[in-house]
């Protein structure tokens, strides 16, 4: 399947619910690419060859919970490097390091353990989508950062 063909699967594979889960909100439903093998591979073959394209060094993949956590460990074994979770407020241990944020529909804190990331490694944050995470960014997207420095980029498929 060439690359159109995977983009095309993966738009017809996400399903749009209205009023899901508040009032106004147009939810989009990923869990047909999980369901399909094929759909699910070509998300990360896409994901893959982005990386590939415009990043020469990737140290680690992030997830973020909870559907980062469906496409992040794939992704990550295709580059052969590892993967991290950063969770909601409260599920890891240790020392860690928390931000509040808002959401499309409320809001949330994040949380990474302290030692998950050394400092100058090139982490990969993965999503199944941004709603207003960033803006002109959306559906499944792919955002890097320098730890403890700034956002450097980000794409949507
Ligand atoms: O662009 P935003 O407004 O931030 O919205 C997008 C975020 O919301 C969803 O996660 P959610 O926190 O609902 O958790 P879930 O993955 O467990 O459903 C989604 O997976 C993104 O992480
Ligand atoms: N519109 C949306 N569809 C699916 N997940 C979401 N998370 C936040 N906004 C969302």
């Amino acid at each position: 399947m060439n690359e159109g063909d995977k983009r095309a699967l993966l738009r017809s594979s996400v399903r749009e619910f209205l009023d899901f889960p508040s009032p106004g909100i147009c939810f989009r439903d990923i869990t047909p690419i999980l369901k399909d093998p094929t759909a699910f591979s070509a998300a990360i073959d896409l994901f893959e060859s982005y990386l590939r394209d415009h990043f020469p060094k990737i140290d680690l993949i992030a997830g973020l919970d909870s559907r980062g956590f469906l496409f992040g460990p794939a992704l990550a074994q295709r580059f052969g490097i590892g993967f991290v979770l950063i969770r909601k407020k409260g599920k890891l241990p240790g020392p860690t390091e928390c931000v509040s944020y808002s959401l499309e529909y409320g809001k949330a804190e994040i949380e990474i353990q302290v030692d998950a990331v050394d400092p100058g490694q090139k982490v990969v944050i993965i999503d199944d989508l941004l709603a207003t995470g960033v803006k002109n960014y959306t559906d499944v997207n792919i955002l890097f950062i320098s730890k403890g420095t700034k956002w450097d980029n980000g794409c949507s498929m």
